[in-house]
């Protein structure tokens, strides 16, 4: 099967997810407040793109049930995500001014606009392969860190980690893997191996996403404008 094949290949990379300091810091509960802000504030920026790559694979998509399924995770992505947010940023103390003043990292601008690109320029089955990371990786994160944290009492990420071990989530994430498997197992050759190149691609930017919040990611040229 497609998804199990390039979960497999991708094997590496999602173990130096899991090992990457800002999620062993985020299950250990150490993780500093600035680099969980500027995560929160670009996963805020990166969602918006998300959720338009998801309702444009709703309005290509071949299949009634598939369509649903990418209209309601678009809302979701806006929607309930955005309440996590909305909490985290509150809690922070963010002002409208501070949120402002963040500018979209290169690594949050890079991922978003990939997703984009690929809904509105490649074949729909690439478009699919393409959101699937981010579904699959966070599942498999937030999994992990529900067993590792969950004796802990007061974790100071619990609703983060809530959202992404729900049950619900799992679903969601198996509804996203049956649609690519069975959109890979009925294309050509060349298309499969470009629904493989988008699936790495997004996987490489879910820990690009990760690494760039670590360290506070910024563009090198931002002081030379005025
Ligand atoms: C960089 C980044 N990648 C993936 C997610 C997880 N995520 C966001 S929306 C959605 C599906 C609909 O709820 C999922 C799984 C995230 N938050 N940030």
């Amino acid at each position: 099967m497609f998804c199990d094949d390039v979960w497999k290949r991708s094997a590496r990379l999602i173990r130096a997810i899991h090992e990457h300091p800002f999620n062993t810091a985020l299950s250990a509960g150490t993780l500093d407040r600035e680099r969980f802000a500027f995560y929160i504030v670009q996963d805020a920026r990166y969602l918006e793109a998300f959720s338009r790559a998801l309702a444009l694979a709703s309005a290509r998509a071949t299949d009634t049930e598939d369509a649903v399924f990418f209209a309601e995770s678009a809302h979701a992505a806006l929607a309930a995500e955005r309440t996590l947010h909305a909490g985290y940023i509150e809690e922070f103390g963010l002002t409208a001014d501070d949120l402002a003043g963040i500018g979209t990292s290169p690594t949050c601008l890079g991922y978003s606009s990939f997703l984009q690109a690929t809904a509105l320029a490649d074949p729909y089955p690439v478009l699919a392969a393409a959101v699937l990371p981010c579904f699959w990786v966070y599942q498999d994160v937030g999994t992990t860190l529900l067993e590792n944290t969950a004796g802990v009492e007061d974790h100071p990420y619990r609703a983060w980690i809530a959202t992404y071990s729900d049950p619900a989530f799992a679903e969601s994430t198996e509804r996203a893997k049956n649609i690519t498997d069975r959109l890979a197992a009925t294309t050509d050759d060349a298309t499969r191996e470009a629904m493989a190149r988008a699936f790495f691609r997004a996987t490489e930017y879910e820990w690009m996403f990760w690494d760039s919040a670590w360290h506070r990611e910024t563009w090198p040229t931002a002081e030379w404008l005025a």
